[in-house]
């Protein structure tokens, strides 16, 4: 094996590992990709102005979310289907995640029960929420969400349906035979698009959010907020976070690079809850830029998946403890002795 010694090395040697199909799924983006693409190009371009004799020896990379404590201000991104990546699938992840520990926000569409993930991990976790059109399901899953012991749940607001995925529909992407989703009550599903046209509520608006409230206690934070006066919608709706993010480009190639829609989103929540980012997170620098521009953490997609299919737990461990470094190292030199603290959680009422 070459030596690993960025998240791009991960990739490379995961491109390797993994079938074209499935490495095509996960690498994909909507249309010509120019989002998935504009994310990386902003930290390609960003900048962070080091501060001098700050004194600092041992930067602290902890911080504090909707009361629990990070060892990082870093997230494992929600990302389906972990089986097609490596055999054990979210156990593998929720084991690498729990030597740090880093936080873990699993799919609703992981290929391993919820319970049996929870037994493994080590960090918070949390579940991201799609809302089904049969509320009935939604209340499925988050009631194994609860009953696995999970913190928060994560709606997911920027698909309506899985957008169309060129690469996708040039293989005819279908899941690997044994993979599913096995904690939705009908766990067979062949094509992620086709399943997502039937079964996803087609036009959620923001009474899915009172609705969830009447269903269950768990902080509530919304993923897939681009625009500032969504922003603002979320949190007059009493959301605990909000989660700046594309979905890694996979669902609207125009839409703008996260990181550049951040700061009018930081500016417009003003500290009511904290404003998480992802999109584009390749390294240590990346995660340093994100918090100067004001995200209180970030979450990583693709990095995660690319250390399960190099080397399984151990995997997701190498790439999170190199995120881990190199987040530590960028603090040092650019003189940040800490994560600036996160709002604690939101006193603002929902609206009746
Ligand atoms: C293979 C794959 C599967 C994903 N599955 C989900 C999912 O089930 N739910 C969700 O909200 N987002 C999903 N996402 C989006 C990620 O949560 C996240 O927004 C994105 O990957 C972040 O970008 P990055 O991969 O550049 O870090 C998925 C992304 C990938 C690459
Ligand atoms: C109906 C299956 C949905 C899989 C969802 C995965 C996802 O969100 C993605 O971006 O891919």
């Amino acid at each position: 094996m070459t030596s690993l010694l960025t998240l791009h090395d991960y990739a490379a040697e995961a491109s390797r590992r993994l079938s074209p199909p499935v490495w095509d799924f996960i690498e994909g983006g909507q249309g010509d990709e120019r989002s998935l693409r504009a994310n990386r190009e902003a930290f390609e371009r960003a900048t962070v102005v080091p501060r001098v004799l700050t004194g600092t020896a041992e930067p602290e990379t902890g911080t504090r979310i909707l009361g629990a404590d990070w060892a990082v201000p870093f997230a494992i991104a929600p990302t389906a289907f972990h089986a097609m990546v490596h055999p054990d699938g979210e156990r593998a992840t929720a084991r690498g995640a729990a030597a740090l520990p880093v936080p873990y926000v699993v799919s609703t569409m992981a290929s391993v029960p919820f319970a049996d993930i929870a037994a493994v991990a080590g960090g918070p976790l949390w579940l991201q929420l799609y809302a089904f059109a049969d509320r009935g399901v939604t209340r499925h899953v988050i009631g194994q969400a609860e009953a696995a012991g999970m913190g928060a749940l994560m709606l997911t607001v920027d698909a309506p349906r899985l957008a169309r995925r060129l690469r996708d529909l040039r293989r005819d992407f279908r899941l690997p035979p044994g993979i599913r989703a096995v904690n939705l009550p009908d766990a067979d599903l062949v094509s992620p698009g086709e399943h997502s046209r039937r079964a996803f509520a087609p036009a959620l608006d923001w009474g899915e959010l009172a609705w969830l409230r009447s269903v269950t206690e768990l902080p509530l934070l919304v993923k897939g907020v681009a625009a500032a006066e969504d922003a603002a919608l979320a949190v007059a709706h009493g959301v605990d976070g909000i989660v700046v993010s594309n979905h890694g480009g996979r669902q609207f190639s125009a839409a703008p690079a996260t990181l550049d829609l951040l700061p009018a989103v930081v500016d417009r929540v003003a500290g009511a809850v904290p404003v998480l980012l992802d999109g584009g997170i390749r390294g240590g620098s990346d995660v340093l830029v994100a918090l100067d521009r004001g995200a209180d953490a970030v979450l990583v997609g693709r990095p995660v998946l690319h250390g399960l299919a190099v080397g399984g737990a151990g995997g997701v461990r190498g790439v999170l403890d190199l995120l881990a470094e190199e987040l530590s190292e960028a603090m040092l030199m650019a003189g940040r002795p800490r994560v600036r603290p996160a709002p604690a959680r939101s006193p603002v009422p929902s609206p009746a």
